[in-house]
């Protein structure tokens, strides 16, 4: 894939920035009325009820004209027509790229080289199932034949974050007498603090590692292991772990069943292995047809990307929302901020979604990419933000464009306190937006009858500059079919904006370095003496540890 900048759209898009720079948000609402209609879109069918405003985004319809010639240009709906027809554009890996197809609820063929994998992820979902049922019927019992009570999910990065989100997010339809846990680092204080909490005759540990190779998951998986023969015995294993994994060798290696291994596949990306036998933990806390109803809303959200047209396709207009923000108006980072407690893991899952998969600088081919891709993401679930780091989105000096997300319909409708939240949703799109001028600020210090020279030495503090971009989405209810949508509404945004960029979304090369010093740096901890194979800093902080260490 060739550089952005050979695309003729890229410079067209660099010149209309510079010249459209001193447009106002404020102004272009106050010149249009109809800007929200003509910037949002309400999708029909299976996915009626969302609404997705970008209209307090910095769009004309020239911007939008010129992002769509974008999308042309760097043949955008190719290459997601190639994603969903199983080539293998995860080149520097070989392989296809196929989350689409573990939630593909209408079973067309997906051919890879002539393979159909449907009925391989069908036969999964059907032993998941199954395993399912059994648990929560009690029919899968522990060793001294107690019905499980708690499982713990071992796995890190996408063995742990989107099955953790998802299944913190749909917590109003958990049971009370099944609690999800979930341990990743391998930091002990993690799986200590947690054992603390099972008591081993109930609780079902699932090991989850897509290579089932990573240090922390396996470390973890060990002690999780030793605690359990203290307390029931070696034959205990059996009832008492299961695995969600590629590797069956390693699997077996580690003493669990193959029998009792959920599989998946290498064209599986693990921060997009939710929808695969990794949501086992979602589908035990919620059943498997809430499960069901998950994949089913990401598949809906599949259906649109992959036959919606560019004005009306959310995936589409997201993305080069996203790369307008990034590469064309400077902006470092993304702001993801749900008005929904239960989305408050949202951000962390996302951030490795979008970090770990446009994180990137070179394009497909390798060379050097002279432009910003993959922006900074952060967030956490308003209105906690808004007393914490609002105040540089508001008044900071970076530009960070924010998506609000919020459900109309709360699980707990107690006194007023939706409103409240929404008021607070509606409210700060419209601040970042509108901001407050000298003049609006100057008026209200004069109600508060402060002196003229008051007035002067706080004027500056009290303006806003809004003009600060945002997109709002709004849901239902925060639902398995709606969450799914949101997530895959994520994860293609993401794709379009690595298409557009010439990147490969798929890899993640830069995440190895780390781990290659760390196992050369484990046996010199236990070893004696100064360690002196490091650049100085490292060997002093490695012997100040040996020293300290108790
Ligand atoms: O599922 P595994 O193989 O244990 O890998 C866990 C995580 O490690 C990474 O490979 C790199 O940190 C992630 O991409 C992945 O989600």
């Amino acid at each position: 894939m060739s550089l952005l900048t050979t695309s003729p759209a890229d410079a067209r898009l660099r010149a209309h920035a510079a010249e459209t720079a001193s447009l106002h948000l404020r102004d272009l609402f106050d010149t249009d009325p109809d800007r929200f209609r003509r910037f949002s879109r309400q999708p029909g069918g299976d996915l009626s009820g969302l609404v997705v405003d970008f209209s307090k985004t910095r769009l004309t319809d020239e911007t939008l004209a010129l992002l769509t010639d974008l999308v042309r240009d760097r043949q955008v709906e190719a290459a997601r027509d190639r994603m969903f027809a199983a080539d293998r554009i995860n080149c520097s890996e070989r392989r296809a790229v196929l989350h689409v197809a573990l939630r593909n609820r209408s079973n067309r063929p997906v051919l890879l080289d002539g393979h159909d994998v449907m009925p391989d992820v069908n036969r999964v979902l059907g032993k998941m199932k199954r395993f399912v049922d059994a648990v929560r019927e009690g029919i899968w019992r522990g060793a001294s034949g107690q019905p499980i009570e708690t499982v713990v999910n071992i796995g890190i990065g996408g063995s742990d974050l989107g099955p953790r989100m998802v299944t913190e997010a749909l917590t109003p339809y958990h049971r009370h007498d099944l609690t999800v846990r979930f341990v990743s680092n391998v930091d002990a204080s993690d799986m200590m603090e947690t054992l603390k909490q099972c008591r081993p005759d109930t609780t079902l540990f699932i090991v989850a590692s897509k290579t089932f190779t990573t240090q922390e998951t396996l470390t973890n998986a060990h002690t999780a292991r030793r605690w359990l023969v203290e307390h029931l015995g070696e034959e205990a294993v059996a009832n008492h772990f299961v695995a969600l994994s590629t590797n069956e060798k390693e699997v077996s290696a580690f003493g669990i069943n193959p029998a009792h291994m959920f599989e998946f596949w290498d064209w599986v990306g693990g921060r997009y292995s939710l929808w695969s036998a990794i949501g086992l933990p979602i589908a035990l806390a919620v059943g498997f047809e809430r499960f069901e109803e998950l994949l089913a809303g990401a598949h809906a959200m599949d259906e649109h990307f992959r036959t919606a047209p560019l004005h009306d396709n959310l995936p589409m207009l997201l993305g080069m929302v996203g790369v307008w923000h990034t590469t064309y108006l400077g902006a470092p980072a993304q702001a993801i901020l749900p008005y929904d407690q239960y989305l408050d893991r949202l951000a962390a899952h996302l951030q490795q979604v979008d970090m770990e998969s446009n994180g990137k600088g070179v394009t497909v081919d390798g060379q050097r990419v002279e432009y910003t891709t993959g922006p900074i993401l952060f967030g956490q679930a308003g209105t906690n933000g808004q007393h914490s780091f609002y105040q540089l989105i508001h008044q900071g000096s970076w530009l960070i464009p924010c998506d609000f997300i919020a459900a109309a319909t709360s699980h707990n409708p107690v006194g007023d306190h939706h409103a409240k939240l929404l008021s607070n949703f509606f409210a700060q799109s419209e601040a970042l937006m509108r901001g407050k001028t000298a003049g609006e600020a100057r008026a209200e210090l004069v109600a508060e009858g402060r002196s003229e020279a008051e007035i002067e030495k706080l004027l500056p503090h009290k303006q806003f500059p809004g003009d600060r971009p945002s997109t709002s989405i709004l849901l239902p209810q925060l639902t398995p079919f709606t969450l799914g949508a949101l997530v895959a509404l994520y994860e293609h945004r993401i794709f379009v904006q690595g298409v557009i960029w010439g990147i490969n979304s798929f890899d993640q090369w830069g995440v190895e370095l780390g781990k290659q010093l760390a196992k050369q740096i484990l046996p010199e901890l236990t070893g004696e003496g100064e360690v002196s194979s490091h650049d100085s800093s490292t060997n002093g902080l490695i012997n100040a540890y040996k020293r300290l260490r108790q």
